[in-house]
């Protein structure tokens, strides 16, 4: 669903991704982690069509660069670190803007529309919030709609990035759950990047490690999470637990 070859952006003048290969199937979680200013926001932005690259990024076989923006927002749903917010906006119309490649131009949403919205909204635990501002949502409410407006685009292929960063740990488990029963349910494609390396090692089928730029590990969470690539890319000393579903990273002291 995701094929990634070669890709390069520079910001500035400066290579912030730098030669990036990756391959993502249909149904698979594929979760990229990596330090502070590795290039992974860059590199979602990129894949997700919002920055210019050199290399090839195609997504169910088209280059993502080729494509219509209504069909790019059908095939690609991605939620950004800071989402911009239109002033006032109401809860259930920000996520209803996640249905705008459906709805004709000059034309109103339809009940189709509004019922996939209020499911998403439910499936999330915001729907109570719907007649709300916004701006007065807290800021784990407010992580919750941005990504209703994603899944409400009823997209194939998901970029997420840090998707969970404000949420509580409940929260957290329930919004990862419900997007690995989606994940199974309709095939749904998943790039995400997160900085809890234990949460992301569980739910991914695959990790790549991004560091400067480039891929410095890539494979299954226990090839990934070892204490010599932490240790290398993050300059920190950890134990590696055994967990039920993949490997636990435990910072060590000192
Ligand atoms: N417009 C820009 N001009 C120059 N450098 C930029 C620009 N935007 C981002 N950068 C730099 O590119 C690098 C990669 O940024 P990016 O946001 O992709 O990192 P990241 O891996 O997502 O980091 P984090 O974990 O902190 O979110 C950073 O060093 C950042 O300062």
């Amino acid at each position: 669903m995701i094929r990634v070859n070669d890709l390069r952006v520079r910001l500035d003048g400066n290579p912030i991704v730098d030669g990036v290969d990756l391959d993502v199937a249909r149904g698979e979680w594929v979760m990229v982690i990596g330090p502070n200013g590795a290039g992974k926001s860059t590199a979602l932005r990129a894949i997700g069509g919002l920055l210019p690259f050199t290399g090839t990024v195609e997504l169910n076989g088209r280059p993502v660069d080729t494509l219509p923006r209504r069909e790019r927002a059908k095939t690609i749903a991605m939620v950004n670190q800071t989402p911009t917010v239109p002033p006032a906006m109401r809860v259930l119309d920000y996520a209803l803007l996640g249905r705008t490649p459906y709805i004709p131009p000059l034309g109103r949403e339809s009940a189709t529309d509004l019922a996939a919205v209020e499911e998403v909204l439910e499936s999330l635990d915001v729907a109570q919030f719907a007649g709300r501002r916004l701006e007065t949502l807290s800021g784990g409410e407010r992580q919750r709609v941005f990504l209703a407006r994603a899944l409400a685009q009823g997209a194939g292929i998901l970029l997420l990035d840090e998707p969970t960063s404000a949420l509580d740990i409940g929260h957290q488990q329930e919004v990862l759950e419900l997007i690995d029963r989606l994940r199974a349910e309709r095939g749904l494609t998943v790039l995400a990047t997160m900085h809890d390396l234990s949460v992301a090692g569980e739910y991914a089928d695959r990790m790549v490690l991004l560091a400067g730029g480039t891929v410095a590990a890539a494979g299954p969470a226990r090839a990934v999470l070892t204490e010599e690539n932490l240790a290398e890319h993050y300059r920190v000393r950890v134990r590696i637990i055994e967990g039920e579903h993949g490997p636990l990273v435990v910072p060590v002291r000192g």
